[in-house]
């Protein structure tokens, strides 16, 4: 594609005077710069890609895209916000593919990963060829794809997309997240449903304030009007249970679907019991209603379900073919993922790392706790610093006893970390453990018959980011260790 072809899909640029080379790809990275590359320079948080340009000269770029002029010998496009103009650029380079696709986005503080895997779930029930989108992997088809964010930066991103059309793929859907839409890495978007989990506390290091989180997640349904921003999605799909789903009725063009367990709504659930190996509930729709059965288990899981259907229905999947899937659908990966080598008490990894998803899942652990509940829980380093001593008050709460560890302290001392966490907890009874290994290894040992052990934060994660060490670690492969050791000793 030609530069000038390619600058015609944005509006907020310094022309410039010069050649008009052609495009063969875009980098973001200097490293990755070939020949015929257009790079973009992008402010990072950690570095600055200006610095990068004559590198990426050097390696073959024939343009570059910047936040400012600079000394080099090809031409420079100078835009406003070039990790923006990276979106638009990219959707077009490759085509505009999300036009060619069934997209579902999906956003809120928990359960997105849950919600996208059940909607991948049912739509391959439904014969629909399937591409999905983060925190846990990229997936097309039965391919999968490591991947870095919950949401990939755009050149990624519509690479994917892309990738998802060449392949054949009929239904794509995503986890949307706030720092996503509030530096533009979806813009260019083309959603066919938007839907909304729930709103709580997180990522407040990043927002701010709960306004500006509400309102950043409040982007993948509103309607901007502008060319740098992702068209506005068909349907919102929102849950009536949460305050936040009222601001995003009233921000939205796109046709409203609620779903709720409380309030009136389009699609709810009715007389929700625990069963054994799961829940059963009413499943009631427009498009039929059924006494639906799940191994999934926790109120939360229940609204992560009707997300699903919904966004599902109005996909025109057909009702039986939903109810269908959902009686097969098992958990996701580190959410409330049992470890099971035969013990007589139980071991669950869930990735719980806010305050109310931790609340959520010991609420749901109570429920069906028969003797002692154990948890062991951290909280990551260099994020949200206000999270800590209301994690460490919930746990407190809810568990007969508490033990506080690392996360993934990344570059802070894991020291400072639980001393804000016990800052949430004073004068009451809890362990503090700062290896995660021995948190875990002191869990399991303390078990008796009939108790209930809690791993929470890292769920599907395989690593522990300590310092600059990325060391491999897994809750499930820890506690597993544990539990045979434990038994080899009995
Ligand atoms: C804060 C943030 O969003 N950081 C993201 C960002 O990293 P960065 O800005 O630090 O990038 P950088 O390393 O400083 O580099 C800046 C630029 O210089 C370029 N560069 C760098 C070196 C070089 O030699 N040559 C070169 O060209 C880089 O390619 C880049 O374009 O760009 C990276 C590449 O795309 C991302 O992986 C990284 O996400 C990190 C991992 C991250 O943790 N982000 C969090 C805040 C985040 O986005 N989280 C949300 C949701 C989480 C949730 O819901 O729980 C998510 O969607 O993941
Ligand atoms: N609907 C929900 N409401 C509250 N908590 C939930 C909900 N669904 C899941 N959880 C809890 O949150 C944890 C994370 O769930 P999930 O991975 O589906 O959310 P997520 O939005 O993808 O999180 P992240 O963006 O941090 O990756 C689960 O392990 C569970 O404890």
């Amino acid at each position: 594609m030609k530069l000038q072809t390619l600058l015609s899909y944005l509006h907020d640029f310094t022309a410039y005077v010069g050649e008009n080379p052609t495009i063969t790809s875009i980098e973001m990275d200097s490293r990755q710069v070939k020949k015929g590359a257009l790079f973009i320079c992008i402010k990072g948080f950690t570095v600055d890609g200006h610095d990068f340009a004559k590198q990426a000269v050097e390696n073959g770029a024939v343009a570059i895209i910047a936040e400012r002029p600079l000394d080099v010998d090809v031409p420079v496009i100078v835009v406003r916000d070039s990790r923006r103009a990276m979106a638009v650029l990219a959707d077009a380079f490759y085509g505009q593919p999300t036009h060619r696709l069934h997209l579902i986005g999906v956003t809120g503080t928990n359960g997105k990963t849950t919600t996208t895997h059940i909607i991948e779930h049912i739509a391959r029930k439904a014969n629909k060829k399937t591409g999905l989108i983060g925190t846990v992997q990229i997936k097309i088809g039965d391919d999968a794809y490591p991947t870095q964010n919950t949401t990939p930066e755009s050149l990624l991103l519509q690479r994917t997309f892309k990738q998802m059309v060449d392949e054949g793929v009929d239904v794509a859907v995503m986890e949307v997240s706030s720092h996503a839409l509030h530096m533009g890495r979806v813009h260019g978007c083309d959603y066919d449903v938007a839907v909304f989990t729930n709103l709580t506390q997180d990522h407040l290091d990043y927002h701010g304030t709960m306004e500006e989180y509400r309102n950043a997640k409040g982007l993948l349904f509103a309607q901007l009007g502008n060319r740098y921003d992702h068209k506005r999605p068909k349907f919102a799909v929102l849950n009536n249970d949460d305050p936040a789903s009222q601001y995003y009725k009233h921000m939205t063009a796109a046709t409203v679907i609620t779903y709720g367990i409380k309030t009136d709504s389009d699609i709810m659930a009715k007389r929700i019991d625990i069963v054994p190996n799961g829940m059963a509930f009413d499943l009631i729709t427009p498009h039929g209603t059924a006494r639906v059965k799940t191994k999934l288990i926790g109120l939360f899981n229940v609204y992560n379900l009707l997300a699903a259907v919904s966004a599902c229905l109005v996909s025109r999947i057909p009702f039986p073919v939903i109810v269908e899937a959902i009686e097969e659908i098992s958990g996701v990966a580190g959410r409330f993922e049992t470890v099971d080598e035969g013990q007589n008490f139980t071991v669950i990894v869930d990735y719980a790392h806010t305050p109310d998803s931790l609340e959520n899942v010991l609420k749901t652990v109570r429920q069906f706790a028969r003797k002692k509940v154990y948890v062991v829980v951290g909280c990551g380093g260099d994020r949200d610093r206000t999270k800590r001593p209301l994690m460490a008050k919930v746990a407190v709460k809810y568990a007969d006893m508490a033990i506080f560890t690392s996360d993934n302290p990344r570059s802070e001392e894991p020291e400072r970390i639980l001393r804000d966490m016990e800052a949430g907890v004073p004068g009451e009874r809890y362990v503090t453990i700062v290896d995660r290994k021995e948190a875990i290894d002191y869990a399991v040992e303390q078990a008796q018959e009939g108790d209930i052990v809690l791993i929470a934060g890292k769920g599907h994660e395989t690593y522990q980011i300590i310092g600059d060490r990325v060391i491999e670690f897994d809750d499930r492969l820890v506690a597993r260790e544990a539990i045979k050791e434990r038994k080899k000793t009995c």
